[in-house]
């Protein structure tokens, strides 16, 4: 078997000053190339995870590895985690930090010391992938949150890391900005990153992922394949609730789910519907 790219085992994290862990005895495995939901409640510890993850917090107890490397938080090891890892946070704006989406992007990697003809050809290919061409010279604080988002995004990305981590990509998008989302989350997933995204929106964790992780009370309590979870999904994790295409799936009569995938998409569904209507017509007739 492969080595893992990331691994926590029996991760404990609290935080100063509050009488419980965040994490407890926190444990779990990411392979190269998934795509990985991160789903919990509000308050499950999401967000801290990633900032474990990405080594901006350091663990209470517990071993954190990088291929089998252990994490050990001195300056050499953490420059190099930070440059594999990225992570774009639930919040843009604790990201952004220039004076425009230009500049923004280029201070990642002006703080990797690359020669300046790099930065600059980096620079222009990332504002050409995340369509922001057009608002280069643009003041972020001029920019909706949605556009700031996609900013923060590109400028992770700019790094090149090996694992994004994304904290709540879809909040506030619409559908325009969701669909290019996607699309973008495609084209880094193509390029070999592998991606773990951190939401509250089953309907995108149904569509997307391959792989799903639940952590509930300090715990990663599910890790397996998106299929299977989904399969098993009412009796697995009650508390969060039933992706849309999932519910109506499960409206279908038993015999016919019983032989057919889950439909991961409104096409794939409603080619279900379609079939299913022509076998009730066919059985129907004198
Ligand atoms: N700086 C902090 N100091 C003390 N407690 C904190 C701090 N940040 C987060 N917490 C607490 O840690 C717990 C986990 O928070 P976290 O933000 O990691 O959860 P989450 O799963 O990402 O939540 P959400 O889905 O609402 O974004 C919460 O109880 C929160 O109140």
């Amino acid at each position: 078997m492969s080595v893992p790219l990331l691994e926590f085992h029996q991760v404990g994290f609290r935080y100063p000053n509050t009488p419980t862990p965040v994490l407890q005895n926190c444990s779990f495995s990411l392979e190269a190339g998934q795509k990985v939901a991160l789903l919990g409640l509000n308050g499950s510890g999401k967000s801290t995870l990633f900032y474990l993850a990405a080594a901006l917090y350091r663990r209470d107890r517990g071993e954190i590895y990088w291929q089998g490397q252990r994490l050990i938080h001195q300056p050499n090891q953490l420059r190099q985690w930070r440059q594999r890892i990225g992570l774009a946070f639930q919040d843009p704006e604790q990201q952004l930090v220039a004076g425009t989406v230009a500049e923004d992007i280029s201070y990642g990697l002006c703080n990797l010391d690359l020669p300046t003809a790099e930065i600059e050809a980096r620079l222009q290919q990332t504002l050409q992938d995340f369509d922001l061409v057009d608002l280069a010279d643009r003041p972020l604080h001029h920019l909706s949150l949605g556009q700031k988002r996609r900013v923060a995004l590109a400028g992770v990305m700019a790094l090149a890391p090996t694992l994004l981590l994304l904290d709540e990509p879809t909040t506030y998008l619409d559908y325009q900005q969701r669909q290019q989302l996607q699309h973008s989350l495609e084209k880094i997933h193509h390029q070999g990153t592998t991606i773990v995204i951190a939401t509250h929106d089953l309907d995108f964790a149904y569509g997307w992922a391959d792989w799903i992780m639940v952590l509930v009370n300090g715990q990663v309590t599910v890790s397996d394949r998106a299929c299977h979870v989904f399969a098993q999904w009412p009796t697995l994790v009650p508390q969060l609730g039933t992706p849309t295409l999932l519910h109506l799936w499960q409206q279908f009569p038993p015999f016919w789910r019983r032989q057919r995938p889950l439909p991961r998409t409104p096409l794939a569904l409603s080619q279900e519907l379609a079939a299913l209507f022509q076998e009730f017509q066919r059985s129907d007739r004198p």
